[in-house]
């Protein structure tokens, strides 16, 4: 047996092989070590007279789902080894199979908590310029297939789709699968690519090779790890990153659309907020359409519309949430159905589902015709299914399709026929019961039935001298009772047995039949899903726009954005729409950059994120929270907001601050928005606010995306006078006996103080601390000789965004000086030589810096040396 199973674990060494012996999976050796930590399991040992004791460990068969599941989410894969054979008729050795392998991007069978999200197998190739990008959720169906042009767009991609694994072939740069590895997502080799009718079905619409290529391969690691059907797979369809509103994966995560930042639940995000889907199906939709916000005016229109419509009817809207709370999965169902795992529970699910359609149906159409015109027209209700099911299947089947019990009295006529014989054999044996107990005076002698005895006659021990001896044969002997057959009995058994039997193999043969012909409307299931997810979607849209009071976005086909009492509408549902303060955002096209200050805690964050939010929302064809909204449509999204370090990539604050922001600064056009808050901040403050300010610069003059950007360099507010589409604005905030009071509210102009000692006192620190910190600031106010950075036109005089960068890059000192106001070093020299700016610790590192000998110096050396006088400075 160690043999077989060595050589079935040989095909599998990177999974668990979960082994059938008799009523258990087992695990041997390595398995059997790591699994028992995993599964928190007794190990034991096989043969442990040997020498060297065969480390065991092993679940119940009836429960390996759960344990296959825990293995699944921890990253693992799980080959699922079966008994191919009766081991009663085998001969010599059982054979095992694996029947399937279970990975974490192909698990199907969800807990009901994962319903409204997709469980996504992605795939990736690569052929010198481009990647050819797959992916599929084998629970819906779905399959889509996209080129994506570099490491960062397959990189979005797969962050956005949160997919679990990814298969490649040895194309894939190794950086890249080093990336993949650290954001926990298993890569999984495909070598061999499978050559089948459904595959070339599967791809038939497809034109580029490398999309050919890439399916292929996704649908060549499904067929080889799966081995069942895949009929419900629909045809790859190719989409295109570059029709939606394109947001990087940091602004995703900071905007907190699907996941929350702290938690990483869904609570506490835009999601959560707009979720008020009745089926899973419309909750999935719901999460894709917030990855994928539209471009396209017309379709954001078309949702547009929709969402009125049912805001203006609230009774229709009532009705059709009624019917679809009746809805269930329809997707799943039918990957259950094409899968073969459906029962008979499934199908009167589906049927109830495939009821409520015309219901929806006969609502939508009471509703403005050409609003749902083509939603009705992709309702296909299925009505045949929906018969076919109801005429076989009994209302409240079991969960078991092989026990019988579940196809109605009257759908077949060999099947009723078995039954009567069921029933009529049934109540022979009560006669017969009632018979035998006159004949022998025994009143309590019982007929019984067990699977290893058949049917018997049982007598208690003191009532055995009254037996007929010569028709009585024992058959068992119990401590109390005996048990015996009769010549009849038998004859009887063998017809009851025998009906009962082929009664339950009908059965499932019919069930069989009926699954086929549900699997031949696969595909009008999906279209029909489809539809209703839509529908779902547009009104969890209309309720969540009523409840909120949000408003009807109109579209500028300039650059004119008007927010008039905008709230950012997952901070307003949290703290109550009383509490929150509205603001407008005004950009009318000659406005480019609001350039806002105040202090800590008054809002400028929030106030970032509720523009963009207010975007997306839009985009995606919601209303937005405000009184009033019209802005342009944006091609893209970029943001550098909050601190968050990207531990995984080894990266610093600041390097990464400094990455989102050329990442923004090299892909933004006009179109798009910039959020940028506090640049600079984690650095030095002169370097901060130089780069601030060049930044600043680099947006007014070449890119003109519509930009907020948040500081607390005031000196900043000065641009204004020379940029003329920058304004300032900042979020008031009043002195109240002592007390800093916020007032939440975005006001021209720029902010007069910084408070943040203010904001140090709120938080609690010591009075004595906070006392230094204001003769220290005291102190730096008076000798305030601060540089005042302002941009003077001639200075940034416009450069072609090709030579920037390339000044930018080789450092040249010529081009630098062209480009930018930052201080020169000669400014820079000036300030240190200025002695009554310099105080006392400063004016000893200049000294040390001057007699430093750097030949002797290692570069270690120079960090600790730098490091020194960074202390030095109190830093
Ligand atoms: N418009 C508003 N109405 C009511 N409360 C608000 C509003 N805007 C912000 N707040 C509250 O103020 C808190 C601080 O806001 P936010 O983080 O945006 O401040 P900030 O100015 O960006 O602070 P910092 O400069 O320290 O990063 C929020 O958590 C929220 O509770």
């Amino acid at each position: 047996m160690m043999e077989q199973y060595q050589a079935i674990k040989d095909q599998y060494p990177d999974a668990f092989l979960f082994y059938r012996l008799g009523d258990f999976y087992e695990m041997f050796n390595e398995d059997a070590v790591k699994g028992s930590q995993l599964l928190e399991l007794t190990l034991t040992t096989r043969s442990h007279s040997a020498k060297n004791p065969i480390p065991m460990c092993g679940v119940p068969h009836k429960a390996a789902q759960s344990y296959i599941d825990i293995l699944v989410d921890k990253g693992y894969k799980v080959a699922i080894c079966e008994q191919m054979e009766d081991p009663k008729l085998a001969k010599g050795m059982v054979k095992r199979e694996v029947i399937r392998l279970v990975t974490p991007g192909t698990q199907t069978d969800s807990s009901a908590s994962e319903a409204k999200e997709n469980n996504y197998l992605t795939a990736l190739t690569f052929n010198d310029n481009q990647y050819g990008f797959a992916y599929t959720d084998l629970s819906t169906g779905e399959l889509k297939t996209s080129l994506l042009a570099d490491f960062d767009a397959v990189l979005n991609e797969v962050t956005s789709l949160q997919t679990k694994e990814i298969v490649v072939d040895d194309s894939v740069p190794e950086p890249l699968l080093a990336q993949a590895n650290a954001l926990g997502i298993l890569v999984s080799t495909q070598v061999e690519t499978i050559e089948a009718s459904e595959v070339n079905y599967l791809t038939q619409d497809l034109d580029a090779d490398l999309s050919k290529r890439v399916v292929t391969l996704l649908l060549s690691y499904v067929t080889t790890t799966q081995k069942r059907s895949l009929a419900h797979l629909q045809r790859a369809v190719v989409y295109e990153p570059a029709y939606f509103l394109k947001m990087d994966r940091s602004s995703q995560r900071n905007l907190e659309l699907t996941t929350n930042i702290r938690t990483g639940k869904k609570s506490g995000t835009l999601l959560w907020l707009l979720d008020e889907t009745k089926t899973a199906m419309g909750g999935r939709l719901l999460k894709q359409w917030l990855d994928r916000p539209l471009l396209n005016k017309a379709a954001i229109l078309t949702r547009q519309n929709q969402v009125s419509e049912l805001l203006d009817h609230y009774f229709e809207r009532n009705n059709l949430q009624d019917d679809l709370v009746e809805v269930y999965d329809l997707e799943r169902l039918a990957g259950r159905v094409a899968f073969g795992s459906v029962n008979g529970r499934d199908l009167i699910q589906l049927m109830t589902s495939l009821r409520q359609i015309p219901k929806i149906q006969h609502t939508l159409s009471e509703l403005d015709p050409e609003t749902f015109k083509s939603l009705l027209n992709q309702m296909d209700p299925c009505l045949d299914v929906a018969d076919a099911i109801e005429e076989a299947i009994v209302s409240d089947p079991p969960i078991s399709v092989t026990d019988g019990g579940l196809i109605r009295d009257g759908y077949q006529p060999q099947l009723d026929q078995y039954r009567d014989a069921m029933k009529n054999g049934k109540q022979w044996l009560a006669n017969l019961e009632a018979q035998e107990r006159e004949i022998t005076g025994i009143n309590n002698l019982k007929i019984g039935f067990n699977h290893v005895f058949g049917y018997y006659i049982e007598v208690t021990k003191v009532n055995l001298d009254k037996i007929p001896k010569d028709r009585y044969e024992r058959k068992q002997t119990l401590t109390n009772a005996e048990r015996f057959s009769t010549p009849e009995l038998k004859e009887k058994e063998a017809l009851i047995l025998e009906a009962q039997e082929k009664s339950t193999a009908l059965e499932y043969e019919l069930f069989t039949q009926l699954r086929e012909l549900v699997k031949t409307a696969i595909q009008r299931l999906q279209k029909l899903a489809q539809a209703v997810a839509t529908l779902d979607v547009i009104q969890s849209f209309a309720v969540v726009s009523e409840d909120f009071h949000y408003v009807r976005p109109d579209f500028t086909d300039d650059h004119d954005l008007e927010i008039v009492e905008g709230r950012h509408p997952v901070v307003e549902k949290v703290m109550g729409r009383q509490q929150y303060v509205p603001n407008d955002v005004t950009m009318p096209n000659d406005t480019t950059i609001l350039l806002i200050t105040g202090p800590n805690m008054s809002g400028k964050s929030t106030y970032m994120r509720q523009l963009a939010l207010t975007v997306i929302m839009a985009q995606v064809g919601c209303f937005v929270p405000a009184k009033s909204a019209k802005m342009p449509i944006f091609d893209q999204i970029f943001t550098r907001i909050g601190a968050a370090d990207d531990l995984i990539s080894g990266q610093s604050t600041f390097m990464v601050e400094m990455q989102e922001a050329n990442n923004a600064l090299s892909h933004a056009t006009e179109n798009s928005l910039i959020l940028f808050d506090e640049i600079g901040r984690g650095t030095a403050t002169y370097d901060g606010m130089s780069l601030a300010q060049a930044i600043i610069e680099f947006v007014h003059d070449h890119i003109h995306a519509k930009t907020l950007f948040s500081t607390h360099y005031h000196e900043l507010t000065a641009l204004e006078e020379n940029l003329a589409e920058l304004q300032n604005v900042h979020v008031g905030a009043v002195e109240k006996d002592g007390d800093l009071v916020f007032l939440h509210q975005i006001q021209a102009g720029p902010a007069d103080k910084s408070y943040g000692i203010h904001v140090a006192k709120l938080a609690g620190m010591p009075d004595k601390l906070l006392n230094r910190a204001d003769v220290i600031l005291k102190q730096l106010e008076n000798s305030d000789d601060q540089q005042k950075i302002a941009a003077e036109p001639n200075q940034r005089e416009a450069l072609p965004v090709d030579q920037v960068e390339t000044a930018e890059v080789k450092g040249e000192p010529e081009a630098a000086e062209q480009g930018s106001s930052m201080p020169q070093s000669d400014e820079q020299l000036s300030l240190f030589n200025d002695a009554e700016v310099v105080n006392p610790k400063a004016q000893r590192i200049i000294e040390d810096l001057k007699t430093l000998n750097l030949m002797a110096l290692t570069p270690m050396d120079v960090m600790n040396q730098v490091y020194k006088w960074q202390q030095k400075m109190g830093r």
